[in-house]
């Protein structure tokens, strides 16, 4: 496994080259011709490489321990990459944050308004893993942020874990590999099921709920789903109209839904009641969606017979002991007090092959944002994509043009192109950002910054980059 560059390596090396940054204030979108060599246009024409209207190098933070393929990716394109294994204390991150182009994280950093405000540079988020509920998306679209996730490259993941733990609470798995680690030998069949024949309830039956029920299918159980839209059933498995009608059928329900207002203590002492007595529950979406201190009411009494919990209201920043004051502290202590409780430390999707799929995804679609400006994907903003110029199109240059979503918008831009010849472009809203994506021929280095200045000089103006 390669070790990433210094970045004092990585500036000597852009010096050998001659890609070395004048001004380190302005975005470099300079992919190298590695990049374009994989992406050829059809019918054999090559893709003009874009280089940068500004000088200056791309600076990546890449934080929690993102993985090596991403790392790989940054670094063919030359990208001045900052690595760190752990997430950071926001004093921390909004020092680091405020000169960097592009942030890569994982579940622990968070991206709320206050560290954004301190992000000048920032054009664009990967969040290298599904959820994005650390990130204040609203603010980061408001401020011509773009951000990206990896939509289903862990969801296998998370599915096959749950299958184990399924399997695992059926067995009292965890409490017999304590009792023999610590010296006792207790061969036991009272209260240990089969699997098969027992009924599966998924709360939220999306990539991960719905590959789930396919392999939940195939040991023998049988599924229930509750989602709040209506979504094709696979296999054999059943919608159920109610969260109430899941709970009451299901001997194990298991949660499968994103961290939002709606899904924020959805178990709770109610919904505890409602289920089978001696069922189980597992929680592998997020620590919001479960209310702790009733679940462990509920497995304290007998009401339940066991639980797995992969994630909690608030998690450590890095791996190591944690410590008191914690708030993970209390809850746990409870935790191991109680039988048939499996605690994993957020590990649903962490597997050498969906870190490495999500490195490269997360990885290649940033590369695409900040060399193409493609937002294909983006889970916060209108979604644009235009085919690459050709390798022969001599003056010519790429405006990317993020705005208020206002009336007028286009007869202002217009008026600034006309006296260029517009090859394409393309424009799409969201809420109240929109994105213009052009293609101008036609222009020189001069036209090139005035078209950027009077561009970034409208009064709808959030974000203005420009590519030739
Ligand atoms: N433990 C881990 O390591 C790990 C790994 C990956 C994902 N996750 C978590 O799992 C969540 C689900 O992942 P996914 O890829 O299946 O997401 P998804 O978006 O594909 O599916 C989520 C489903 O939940 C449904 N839903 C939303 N709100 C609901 C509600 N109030 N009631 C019922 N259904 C509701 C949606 O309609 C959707 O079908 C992610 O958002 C993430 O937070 C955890
Ligand atoms: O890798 C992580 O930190 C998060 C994994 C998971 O919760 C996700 O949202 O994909």
């Amino acid at each position: 496994m390669s070790i990433p560059q210094p970045i004092s390596n990585l500036t000597q090396a852009f010096e050998r080259t001659g890609l070395s940054p004048k001004n380190n204030n302005t975005v470099s979108t300079s992919p190298t011709a590695s990049y374009f060599e994989q992406h050829r246009l059809a019918g054999g024409r090559r893709a003009k490489t874009l280089k940068p209207f500004s000088t200056g190098d791309v600076k990546i933070l890449l934080l929690e321990n993102v993985n090596q393929t991403a790392l790989d990716i940054f670094g063919q394109q030359g990208y001045q990459v900052e690595f760190l294994k752990t997430s950071l204390p926001e004093e921390e991150l909004i020092e680091k944050i405020k000169d960097v182009h592009a942030i890569g994280i994982r579940s622990k950093t968070r991206l709320t308004a206050n560290v954004l405000k301190h992000a000048k540079n920032l054009v664009v988020i990967g969040c290298f893993c599904i959820g994005t509920n650390q990130v204040d998306l609203e603010y980061a679209a408001k401020n011509g942020i773009a951000v990206f996730n990896s939509p289903f490259s862990n969801s296998r993941s998370v599915a096959e874990l749950t299958i184990a733990e399924i399997i695992a609470l059926s067995r009292e798995l965890g409490d017999r590999n304590m009792e023999l680690h610590n010296g006792t030998w207790n061969k036991k069949s009272a209260r240990c099921w089969e699997v098969r024949g027992k009924t599966l309830g998924i709360v939220g039956y999306g990539h991960i709920g719905s590959q789930l029920s396919v392999l939940a299918e195939s040991l023998g159980m049988n599924v229930l789903y509750y989602d709040t839209l209506m979504i094709m059933s696979l296999g054999n498995s059943k919608q159920v109209g109610s969260l109430q009608e899941l709970l009451n059928s299901s001997d194990f329900v298991t949660l499968h839904v994103p961290e939002t207002a709606e899904t924020k203590q959805m178990i709770s002492t109610p919904q505890l009641a409602e289920m089978r007595d001696g069922a189980y529950l597992i929680n592998n979406s997020r620590g919001t969606v479960v209310d702790l201190p009733a679940l462990i009411e509920a497995l304290r009494i007998g009401k339940l017979a066991g639980a797995c919990i992969d994630v909690y209201p608030k998690e450590p920043r890095a791996n190591g002991p944690y410590f008191n004051g914690h708030e993970l502290l209390p809850f746990i202590d409870e935790l191991k007090t109680l039988k048939n409780v499996i605690l994993t430390p957020h590990i649903g999707g962490s597997t050498e092959e969906a870190q490495s799929a999500i490195g490269i995804e997360v990885g290649t679609v940033l590369t695409k944002y900040l060399n193409e400006g493609a937002s294909i994907g983006a889970v916060n903003f209108p979604e644009v994509s235009l085919r690459a110029l050709d390798l022969d199109q001599e003056n010519a240059c790429r405006i990317l043009y993020i705005h208020q979503n206002v009336p007028g918008v286009l007869k202002t831009v217009n008026q600034i192109l006309s006296d260029y010849n517009i090859e394409k472009q393309f424009s799409d809203s969201r809420g109240d950002i929109a994105y213009l994506m052009a293609d101008v021929s036609g222009v020189n280095s001069d036209d090139i910054k005035n078209l950027s200045a009077e561009l970034e000089a409208t009064a709808f103006n959030i974000s203005t980059r420009l590519l030739y």
